[in-house]
């Protein structure tokens, strides 16, 4: 049912919240200081949703410490903000925060949690978590789809090279080559309706950060319906439902011919483990399509927004953007084309990488984790239930462990041994703990070659004479971290003759 939202209801529903946010008031405790703060709510929700949250919770932990408990609505979160407390919560105690909150917009959306990402941790999340690890996104099948990205990323040199040095927006170019990449990795081809699917996603990821004022408030049953949150998910979950049945059923014809030696892309795997039976819980369409909505979120946003960020840094920075060209030319000498091959021994992009991953990780809120068991941190006694935020993004900005945290410095990598493989707790871009991030593998190898193709084949400017500091750097939170503002920039084809 629709409520179309008359006013009256509007400003009774906005008491309701002041008067259950007063009895609720937001309990804030400083464990530094074993100091009890209580403040009012609303101030800081307004906050939440007003800026980039990632923002506004590091304000919080500048002022309250790196363990916080607020009361984010109705909801009883724990804020972590350093890497001695990510460490308790994800490997200390990882088991007992094992979960993912319940979300009234993953749970329209996420085909009821039987998705990867927000499944509750249990039996069935570690057997689709396996099939990810094993059959989906190992090694071997990562570097499957090599030919997949080569041809993607010489599609890109043809168009670029068309523009003929004129402004491109290397935004739209690049969310073009990841949606193409993953769309030949799912379904082995281009996807029908490709756009459409990748927009749907888009706006399911951004309604399901948490944020959302039904989330904040998920006892208030009627909120979802007045705020109109349920109609827009449904809405979305119809279309993308549509979507997806006509890609399923589209592959099932297409491989009722079955070519020997070809690749097995990822939906034909999900099927092949659908009929061939054996899992202990036998693969509905349903839970197909959530792990397709799962691979379709990170694969494609992530990756656009690593490259992008990745190029923008480096155009601020002119030093760092000649010795990343430097390489990848010394090690192609003049040839035509890039291979994945080549891209291995780019010692220097895989640095340029990394500390784009510090300054701007895609989830710099990780993937929220809820409490599974009751336990105690930094001397607190954390109730089942509780639901954990870790601000990995402002972790990866500390002083407290980066020299010069808030510049562009990859050379700072390339003496130390951090990893980004959730092993070390100041960086964590693909998370760490049982809930660590699967599509790490396919996510670098999507966007290393892309990135080495751009430094090696252009010289790049900004438009109208603007000079480096000029570019903006405004960040948009959405379904992941990305530049506020497209990148344009002016591509000067690049004449490996005039090196010599
Ligand atoms: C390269 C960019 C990517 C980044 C930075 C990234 C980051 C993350 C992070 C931070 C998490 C949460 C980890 C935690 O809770 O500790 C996560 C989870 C996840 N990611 Fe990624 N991701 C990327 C690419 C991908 C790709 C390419 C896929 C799939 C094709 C993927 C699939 C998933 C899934 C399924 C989960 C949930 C795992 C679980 O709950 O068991 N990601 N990712």
């Amino acid at each position: 049912m629709e409520i179309h939202m008359p006013y009256t209801l509007l400003i009774l529903l906005f008491f309701f919240i002041i008067i259950t946010t007063i009895a609720f008031k937001c309990l804030i405790s400083n464990k530094n200081k074993n100091q009890p703060w209580k403040l009012p709510l609303f101030g800081h929700i307004h906050h939440l949703l007003a800026s980039p949250p990632h923002h506004a919770l590091k304000t919080l932990a500048e002022k309250h410490g790196p363990i916080v408990h607020l009361q984010l609505g109705h909801v009883s979160t724990l804020l972590i903000s350093s890497s001695h407390f990510a460490k308790e919560i994800m490997k200390t105690h990882d088991l007992s925060f094992a979960n993912r909150p319940k979300l009234l917009t993953v749970e329209l959306i996420a085909y009821n949690y039987t998705d990867i990402a927000f499944a509750p941790y249990g039996d069935y999340w570690r057997q689709m978590r396996k099939i990810c690890v094993l059959e989906l996104l190992s090694a071997k099948k990562v570097e499957s789809f090599r030919s997949v990205r080569e041809q993607v990323s010489w599609d890109l040199l043809d168009s670029i090279t068309m523009q003929r040095s004129k402004a491109v927006n290397l935004t739209e170019m690049i969310s073009i080559v990841m949606n193409t990449i993953i769309c030949r990795v799912v379904v082995g081809r281009g996807c029908r309706d490709q756009e459409m699917l990748l927009k749907l996603i888009n706006d399911a990821v951004h309604l399901s950060s948490g944020f959302d004022v039904a989330d904040l408030f998920p006892s208030v049953k009627v909120l979802p319906l007045i705020t109109g949150t349920r109609r827009k998910m449904m809405k979305i979950r119809k279309e993308l439902d549509k979507i997806f049945d006509r890609i399923i059923s589209d592959h099932q014809e297409r491989r009722r011919v079955k070519c020997e030696n070809e690749n097995e892309d990822l939906l034909s795997v999900l099927l092949r483990l659908k009929y061939d039976g054996g899992l202990e819980f036998p693969l509905t369409f349903d839970n197909i399509k959530g792990v397709m909505l799962d691979v379709f979120a990170g694969g494609t946003d992530n990756p656009s927004a690593i490259v992008q960020w990745a190029m923008s840094e480096l155009l601020r920075n002119p030093k760092e953007m000649k010795k990343a060209q430097a390489e990848v030319r010394q090690v192609l000498k003049g040839r035509q084309k890039i291979h994945e091959s080549d891209v291995q021994g780019l010692e220097y992009l895989k640095l340029v990488i990394k500390e784009t991953l510090r300054l701007h990780p895609p989830l710099p809120l990780l993937v929220p984790r809820e409490c599974r068991e009751e336990c105690e941190i930094g001397g607190c006694r954390i109730p089942i239930k509780t639901k954990v935020i870790i601000n990995a993004w402002k972790i990866a900005r500390d002083p407290d462990y980066w020299i010069d945290p808030e510049s562009f410095i990859p050379e700072r990598f390339s003496e130390s041994r951090i990893s980004m493989m959730g092993t070390d707790f100041e960086y964590l871009p693909f998370g760490a703990g049982r809930r660590m991030c699967p599509g790490s593998l396919l996510g670098l190898a999507n966007t290393e070659l892309p990135l080495a193709m751009l430094l090696y084949h252009f010289n790049w400017e900004l438009p109208d004479g603007a000079k480096p500091e000029d570019l903006d750097m405004s960040e948009s939170f959405g379904a992941s971290l990305k530049r506020k503002n497209d990148l344009l920039v002016v591509p000067i084809p690049y004449d490996s003759s005039t090196d010599h």
